[in-house]
């Protein structure tokens, strides 16, 4: 049983900036935060991100996997932005994650720097699809695999599924950030998630964030599924 405190981030997916902003003013009073990725990002563009995510805690969803000059200088073009949280892919690898650390640590003062978080192993992803990929030992061995490497070379923290949340914290304590999506409250449909649990659950097990979108943007309302969401948590 965990006593931190779990907090919500509304993953706000479409690609209409209309749209996005109704959400997040509609979740606003239930989410800590808002999550803007690929999907708005490629459709609207970054000056529609500044807009919908103004005066809000913005996570940033780029997922960022290229070479390390590549990312480092992507993370440097974000500097107008300042986003509190910021995704790059742990499969990036060492020198991948040292140089967003590093353009992270160069682009922003101390006080807008943000959070750098390594996506391990994708939500989606079971062992099954894992294996396909040449990984034989589980999801939660190439977690712990990935989550070793980020952290050492300077992530703030790692989004994994609720499932690896015990594993990581007996392996590396209560300081990395932990964020999970792949959440999905009592009866909701999966999705293409796999490795999926509840709010309730994922709290327990020592999520500092969970990530939940279509179970609150796809709902009759967005306002009444992130409350109860929230409640959930506050539990
Ligand atoms: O980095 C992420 O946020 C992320 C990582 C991951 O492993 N799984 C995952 O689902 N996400 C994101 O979390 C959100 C989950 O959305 P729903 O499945 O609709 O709740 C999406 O915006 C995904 O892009």
């Amino acid at each position: 049983m965990s006593s931190r405190r779990t907090r919500l981030i509304a993953a706000l997916d479409t690609r209409d900036p209309k749209q996005a902003a109704a959400w997040a003013t509609s979740v606003s009073p239930h989410a800590d935060a808002i999550k803007l990725g690929l999907e708005f990002v490629y459709a609207a563009g970054f000056e529609a991100v500044e807009k919908v995510a103004a005066g809000r805690e913005l996570f940033l969803d780029l997922k960022l996997h290229d070479i390390p000059n590549t990312v480092g200088a992507a993370i440097g073009s974000l500097s107008r932005i300042s986003p509190a949280m910021l995704t790059i892919h742990a499969g990036g690898g060492s020198a991948m994650v040292a140089a967003a650390r590093k353009a992270c640590d160069d682009s922003f003062t101390l006080e807008k720097r943000p959070l750098l978080l390594a996506v391990t192993v994708l939500t989606s992803l079971d062992d099954h699809a894992l294996a396909e990929m040449g990984v034989h030992d589980g999801a939660q061995a190439q977690v712990l695999r990935l989550a070793e490497l980020a952290l050492r070379n300077g992530a703030d923290g790692l989004v994994c599924s609720a499932h690896e949340l015990a594993a990581l914290r007996a392996e590396f304590g209560a300081e990395p950030i932990l964020v999970t999506p792949g959440i999905r409250p009592q009866g909701a449909v999966a999705g293409d998630q796999k490795r999926v649990m509840t709010p309730g659950a994922a709290k327990d097990a020592g999520a500092d964030w969970i990530v939940v979108g279509r179970p609150i943007t796809a709902a009759a309302d967005p306002a009444i599924a992130a409350a109860a969401i929230a409640a959930e948590l506050a539990l």
